[in-house]
């Protein structure tokens, strides 16, 4: 997969050259591109923004700079498989199935924008072109868009075959949200490793039992419990066939 990536601050993506995802570029499983927005711009200031139309606060991202940016890192007729991915608080929320959609394009361009957002003619402009996906990681107002890209990043690169190790592998994705395995839905429950005493607290003793069989409903209960306290609304969610009649149980 090739992600492109452009912004006024390229230094806010430089965890994208660490962990997972850098080892993944390093790899050669991803082909991570960090672009500047004012490398699109032809005016002495290389200005990227301007005053908003109907006046109002703050500043708008000229739809100009971005527009001649998407047409260089997909050039017409280079669509297939291409999707624009504009974070923004007013896009729809980022999900897990969100993620692994978004994992099956071959190309994503993300536009992070800043100040008060982008000229709403490039994003109209771009659907005529590709999918655009308007979206936002969370219910809280942030600076730009930056930072929903690293978080997008990593939640579709690591779905990548090759990126997760054998060891782990995002079917069986411990802390919940994963739409696949055993615990698909749920949010992960209590993780506990030795000692077996630590300031006077036992491990549960069912996790020394070496009953795998038991060990495995323990742990279903306990994300089953987690979900239902912190979490209702997953659990209306569940696929009822999903349940067992022990996880009606609960
Ligand atoms: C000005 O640019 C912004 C501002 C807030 C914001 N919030 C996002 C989110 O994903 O919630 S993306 C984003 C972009």
């Amino acid at each position: 997969m090739r992600i492109d990536v452009v912004t006024i601050f390229p230094e806010y993506l430089a965890p994208l050259d660490v962990s997972l995802i850098g080892k993944a570029a390093t790899a050669g499983i991803l082909d991570i591109h960090v672009h500047e927005l004012r490398t699109w711009t032809h005016d002495r200031h290389n200005t990227v923004d301007d005053s908003p139309c109907g006046g109002g606060p703050g500043m708008v991202m000229k739809p100009e700079p971005w527009w001649e940016a998407l047409t260089a890192l997909v050039p017409p007729g280079s669509e297939d498989g291409a999707r624009l991915i504009v974070p923004t608080p007013s896009g729809r929320p980022f999900t897990q199935r969100v993620a692994e959609d978004l994992a099956t394009a071959s190309h994503l361009v993300f536009a992070p924008a800043r100040y008060e957002g982008i000229d709403r003619r490039f994003i109209e402009a771009a659907a005529e072109r590709m999918p655009v996906e308007e979206l936002s990681i969370g219910d809280y107002v942030l600076a730009g868009g930056e930072v929903a890209v690293l978080v997008m990043v990593e939640a579709v690169g690591r779905l990548l075959p090759g990126v997760l190790g054998n060891a782990e592998s995002a079917k069986d994705d411990s802390f919940g949200h994963s739409s696949q395995g055993g615990m698909a839905g749920l949010l992960e429950g209590p993780v506990y490793t030795k000692p077996a005493n630590w300031d006077g607290r036992e491990v549960p003793p069912v996790l020394l039992s070496g009953n795998h069989a038991v060990i495995a409903r323990w742990r279903r209960d306990e994300a089953l419990r987690r979900t239902a306290q912190t979490r209702p609304d997953l659990i209306e969610a569940l696929d009822p066939a999903a349940l067992d009649k022990k996880d009606r149980a609960q």
